[in-house]
């Protein structure tokens, strides 16, 4: 429907609502704008002050999501519960919603970006300060590109006491104004490297093995961790921009709560939904790439043909399809892994597509797949605790689910792996593997290093094994 009248009469009459109903009331509203820089906008948020950045976007890159400031917020710290928190919470705010939309193609909006973090039941260390077992934010101003065409939706939650009015207003003007005159500054400094535990990592792989092998579990995947500190603070943006070009077969996500950004390119997509269809992504079992094209499809060949590679991602195949198929009418998926390339790294790859059955919501999806034994292990719970007792880590939010809801439950989520949380002069990188029988912690080492290398070289690292 299209609404007649200014953003300010739209604040206005949703103060009216929130007294009449005595709850906040969400006035969100979209127009198409003149195509603006998805990196330079984000560099804009930092500059403006607005203290939480979000940045998403699809490898088809017909998606591009980037959230300044907050309007509202969805923050829980609960365990089980936080899938069915951030739902209800969300639900209820979007009922009483007024919109104001010229536009209102997929993606645009009032839509939540964010993420849950890996393993609520691990003891939150003080470097994932900032980012909650389930964390959501409806920016207060968001850029879509959607197929190309830019959008603008501003929100605001009206309550009781009147807003400011016409602060926002004045704010969404300059906010488009100032980014035509933004660039962004390159900084490559030099940086030291610190891995952490190596070699007690490769004991954890060896120990993870004989528990596969004594039949504890199938598959677990355990994680480990570099920090890097650099001569001076790391540019986000700068990072961003490496990422998009170096690694445009990958999901890119950013995400900043204060002086912490998370973020990285990831190739795995955990659950899309688009109406009342599903699609999700098997993604597990790894080569390096090669150095000719011949190589590099000797490597591809190996790969689709190596036993432990294969047990790798056929565990994660099964696990998916049986979770895609108690939630959906009909499901589809080939029979054969394909190959997925990326720069560095080339992996096996499965894609399951399903129509929902009826009810079925983004978020339980999210719950119910989350983690996939590419990121815990099968069985999920005993491959959590194993995690949980080998791993000299936390994880926070590698290897989550990050994305984000619109408010008519459509949505998507990659799972937030090759990636890392900077903070300042500091950034700690996370990259795991997928651990069976046969792994061995030589080679599982190499593998991980391979991981590093996206977030390494975005941060002006050389590639190094
Ligand atoms: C755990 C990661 O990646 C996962 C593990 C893989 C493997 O072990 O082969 C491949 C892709 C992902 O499922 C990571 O990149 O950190
Ligand atoms: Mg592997």
């Amino acid at each position: 429907m299209i609404h007649q009248g200014s953003l300010k009469d739209y604040i206005k009459k949703g103060i009216t609502r929130s007294i009449e109903l005595s709850t906040p009331v969400l006035v969100s509203q979209v127009r198409e704008i003149k195509s603006i820089d998805p990196q330079l906008f984000f560099a804009a948020g930092k500059r403006k002050n607005f203290g939480t950045r979000c940045f998403w976007s699809n490898p088809k890159v017909d998606t591009i999501l980037v959230g300044l400031g907050e309007a509202y917020s969805i923050i829980s710290d609960e365990t089980a519960e936080r899938f069915s928190y951030v739902e209800k919470d969300w639900k209820q705010l979007v009922y009483n919603k007024i919109l104001i939309d010229e536009y209102s193609p997929y993606g645009t909006g009032p839509l939540l970006l964010g993420g849950f973090s890996f393993d609520p039941l691990k003891p939150k260390t003080a470097l994932w300060k900032n980012f909650s077992n389930a964390k959501f934010i409806l920016p207060k101003f968001m850029l879509s590109i959607i197929k190309g065409k830019s959008y603008l939706t501003t929100n605001i939650i009206c309550r009781p006491n009147p807003a400011d009015i016409e602060e926002i207003v004045k704010i969404e003007e300059s906010l488009l104004n100032d980014i035509k005159t933004l660039t962004i500054e390159e900084n490559y400094i030099s940086f030291g490297k610190f891995e952490v535990e190596p070699h007690e990592w490769m004991e954890t792989v060896k120990n993870a093995a004989r528990k596969v092998k004594d039949g504890e579990v199938e598959k677990v995947v355990l994680a480990r961790e570099i920090r890097l500190e650099f001569e001076d603070d790391i540019h986000v943006e700068a990072v961003l921009s490496r990422l998009k070009e170096e690694q445009p077969m990958s999901y890119l996500f950013a995400f900043e709560y204060e002086n912490a950004c998370f973020i990285g390119a990831s190739p795995e997509r955990l659950i899309k939904k688009d109406g009342n269809e599903f699609l999700t992504t098997c993604l597990a079992g790894s080569i390096r790439r090669g150095k000719t094209l011949t190589q590099d499809e000797q490597l591809a060949d190996e790969l689709l043909s190596d036993p432990k590679n294969l047990i790798e991602h056929d565990v994660v195949v099964q696990m998916i399809k049986n979770a895609m198929k108690e939630v959906c009418t009909t499901i589809s998926s080939p029979n054969e892994p394909g190959i997925y390339k990326m720069r560095d790294i080339q992996h096996l790859f499965t894609p399951v597509k399903g129509v929902a059955k009826e009810n079925v919501s983004l978020v339980t999806m999210v719950n119910k797949l989350h983690p996939t034994p590419a990121l815990g292990g099968q069985p999920k719970e005993k491959a959590l605790e194993i995690i949980r007792e080998l791993e000299i880590l936390d994880r926070g939010w590698y290897g989550s689910p990050v994305g984000w809801i619109d408010s008519e439950d459509n949505g998507e989520f990659a799972v937030a792996i090759r990636s890392g949380l900077i903070k300042g002069k500091k950034a700690s990188l996370f990259a795991g593997c997928g651990i069976v029988e046969d792994s061995e912690p030589e080679s599982e080492y190499k593998e991980t290093a391979i991981k590093f290398r996206p977030m390494l070289s975005a941060l002006g690292g050389k590639n190094d094994e």
